[in-house]
């Protein structure tokens, strides 16, 4: 957390074969059941990175090597406000076993739209798909 209040959490976008890996939220967790880039809250004393590749070893049983930063979202949800930091990872080795969440896809960027995402990834997947157009 910031001296705002705000969250920090990290996210995701782990590319393989031209899909994006995305993963649904468990009825347990908050947004339940939306669809989300996997990731967590950064803790104090950790790098984004470091807490990303952390989260996604703990979350889905791989390993991921962050690439390039994305535009952070600040999202105001009901009670407290985030800012959503993405990631461009590549895969790096190692089976998914879902730890925390229902379910995952590997999607093809045309298909991200069809997803009900939670409301702070509109803008990830926004800026994501622009930046596909521009690697053409
Ligand atoms: N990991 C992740 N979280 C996201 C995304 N989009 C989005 O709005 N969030 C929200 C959902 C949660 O409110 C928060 C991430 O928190 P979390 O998953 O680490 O923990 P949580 O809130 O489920 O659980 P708790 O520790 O507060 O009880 O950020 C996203 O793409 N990835």
């Amino acid at each position: 957390m910031d001296a705002t209040g705000t969250i920090k959490v990290v996210c995701a976008l782990v590319e393989q074969f031209g899909r994006v890996l995305v993963t649904q939220r468990s009825e347990h967790m908050r947004e339940a059941l939306l669809w989300e880039f996997p990731g967590g809250k950064v803790e104090a004393c950790e790098t984004e990175t470091a807490c990303l590749v952390r989260e996604i070893r703990e979350e889905l049983n791989i390993a991921i090597a962050p690439y390039q930063r994305l535009k952070p979202v600040v999202h105001g949800y009901p009670g407290r406000t985030i800012e959503l930091i993405p990631y461009l990872c590549h895969y790096g080795g190692g089976v998914i076993r879902l730890h925390e969440h229902r379910s995952y896809h590997w999607v093809s960027p045309a298909d991200l739209a069809n997803y009900t995402w939670c409301p702070a990834d509109l803008p990830v997947v926004q800026e994501y798909l622009q930046l596909l157009k521009n690697r053409e």
